[in-house]
């Protein structure tokens, strides 16, 4: 039963009361049989808003069946991997479409208990991933965990969604846990990510991983008031282990020389291609020029590494191993897409409007757009469609950022519209839908955005709306859609569409298609309003005269 079937049934929600009325039933007038009826009705809310699973609830009777038993033993005898030959790792990367180059490759582990017998984890670090429900690893956590472990540089490149924070985080942990070193010796692990929201994400993981470390193991995120606190000297920097951090905020203190990195021997770079691209580069280079420690073994990140950054990985690393899991320039293929031709902008909001009469609009869903402008625009216009809906972008404080995010992780809001800022990495496991309001400027771009669906082993659904206008734009996003196995998501006039120069391509990276205002307020409407904007201004200015 989906959320919006449930409200056209007549029930409105009133998430502040938490109350569910059914307004089919006649005021004061419900009977026991009604009331019980209104009850059930609260909870199918209840539980179609609850997307991430974050509250607890009643289960309807059919979902309260025990597992049987035989399904019982099932689970008990599936045997765990283990990877002890070429030819089990040839079997095993056959498998799971990995693909990996490099000299002397380690096998990679086949379970975290295989894990144990060939590099001997720390017990607490199984128990602890074992009691946040890994229980086992997915392809590129097999192949960076043993590579990692073997002290080799590393290129790994996986979907979306497929598990790359853990694939960085549990080799660090044993590393660092197993090499003991003095009190106050140093940071030793350093995780750069591009945007605030990824760092809190990746700490979170790393303290969710390392209960019960607190004596041996000193994490950190880098964030404003750390930050303050090293400035001005009242914290040594020494004092921690890993350190989680944003580059911009990094390089702020390493100016102020309020942070040693010369004894980081664990350097991991997040969303690297992001991290190498024109907007970070100068200062992901910095950090690294002052990352002096002689065996740093370096490590990166992302479900998209163009070729020109595999360049520049290679020249700052020594021998690395490159891991490609799935086709380099596909999206997750839990992901089904679709692109839709909407004719122009007032199309999309019909289209919007469309999916909702149809029962194709199922919440959780975010929703991109190209710029703040645009999203703020959105987000005025289904307000008043009873989604929902919030609104996310740079020009939100991080604490109201924060806010957005956690109420729809709470089911209090079903559509989160936004711009790149939320594009990448960011973890939401029960989103449904990405909507592309506005088609991406790159293929990469395209990637990440949908990535946010599909993640986790789920399946999830991405809409690209295009207009003619986007003709250039189209066709990277139909060669993603062809290598990931969706053909059957877009036409074959499509195709078509306006070839890309690679000076074109250059182009669009940095300038935004132009497009029509998002409104379906009549011209009038804006006239008026716009007159009586004019007529306030005039009457303060009146006013400020005497
Ligand atoms: N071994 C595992 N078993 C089950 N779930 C896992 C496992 N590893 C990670 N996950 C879950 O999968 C989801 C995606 O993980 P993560 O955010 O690390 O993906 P990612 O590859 O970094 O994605 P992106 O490219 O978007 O940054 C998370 O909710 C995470 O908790």
């Amino acid at each position: 039963m989906d959320i919006f079937r449930i409200l056209t049934r007549g029930a409105s929600l009133n998430k502040k009361k938490n109350v569910t009325t059914d307004h089919t039933l006649p005021k004061n007038t419900k009977n026991s049989h009604e009331k019980h009826k209104e009850e059930t009705l609260h909870n199918q809310v209840e539980r179609e808003t609850d997307f991430f699973h974050t509250r607890k609830h009643s289960k309807p009777e059919e979902e309260n069946k025990q597992e049987t038993t035989e399904e019982k033993e099932d689970e008990d005898e599936t045997p765990l991997l283990e990877i002890n030959s070429e030819e089990d790792a040839q079997k095993f990367r056959k498998s799971h479409k990995s693909k990996v180059t490099g000299d002397d490759i380690p096998l990679p582990i086949g379970s975290f208990q295989d894990m144990i017998g060939r590099f001997n984890i720390d017990k607490k670090l199984l128990t602890n991933l074992l009691a946040a429900e890994f229980v086992e690893p997915t392809a590129i956590q097999c192949e960076s965990i043993a590579i990692s472990l073997s002290n080799r540089d590393l290129i790994a490149c996986a979907p979306t969604g497929s598990g790359k924070t853990l694939a960085f985080l549990i080799p660090l942990i044993q590393k660092i846990i197993t090499e003991p070193v003095g009190k106050n010796h140093g940071i030793r692990g350093l995780i750069i990510s591009p945007t605030n929201e990824l760092a809190h994400q990746i700490f979170n993981q790393l303290e969710a991983i390392t209960k019960g470390y607190s004596k041996r193991l000193n994490c950190a995120i880098l964030s404003k008031q750390l930050a303050n606190k090293l400035n001005n000297k009242i914290i040594n920097s020494s004092k921690y282990d890993i350190i989680v951090t944003t580059p911009l905020r990094l390089i702020d203190i390493v100016h102020n020389q309020a942070i040693d990195l010369s004894k980081v021997s664990n350097l991991i770079i997040d969303e690297a291609d992001k991290l190498f691209d024109h907007g970070f580069a100068e200062q992901t280079d910095e950090i690294l020029t002052h990352c002096t420690f002689p065996h740093i073994q370096k490590s990166m990140f992302s479900a998209t590494i163009p070729s020109g950054v595999e360049e520049m990985a290679h020249s700052i690393m020594k021998d690395p191993i490159r891991v490609i899991i799935g086709h380099k320039e596909a999206a997750n293929v839990t992901i089904d897409q679709k692109l839709v031709f909407t004719g122009n902008e007032q199309g999309k909001l019909l289209a919007i409007r469309q999916m909702i009469q149809q029962g194709q609009f199922k919440p959780p869903i975010i929703i991109f757009l190209q710029s703040i402008t645009r999203a703020k625009a959105l987000f005025h216009e289904l307000l008043y469609d009873r989604l929902n809906v919030d609104v996310i972008h740079a020009e939100r404080t991080p604490k109201q950022r924060e806010e957005v995010i956690n109420r729809f992780k709470s089911g209090d809001i079903w559509v989160l519209i936004t711009t790149d800022v939320l594009a990448r990495g960011v973890d939401f496991k029960g989103v449904n839908m990405v909507i592309n309001y506005d088609v991406p400027q790159t293929a990469q771009a395209y990637v990440h955005r949908i990535g946010r669906t599909g993640r986790g082993g789920k399946t999830g659904t991405a809409v690209t709306f295009f207009t003619k206008e986007d003709d250039q734009l189209v066709k990277p996003i139909i060669n993603v859609m062809k290598q990931s196995g969706c053909e059957s998501g877009y036409s074959e006039w499509m195709e078509d569409m306006g070839k890309l120069s690679k000076k074109d391509k250059q182009k669009l990276k940095t300038h935004e298609v132009t497009r029509k205002q998002i409104s379906t307020v009549p011209k009038v409407m804006k006239q008026k309003r716009k007159q009586r904007q004019q007529m306030i201004e005039a009457s303060k200015k009146e006013k400020a005269r005497y």
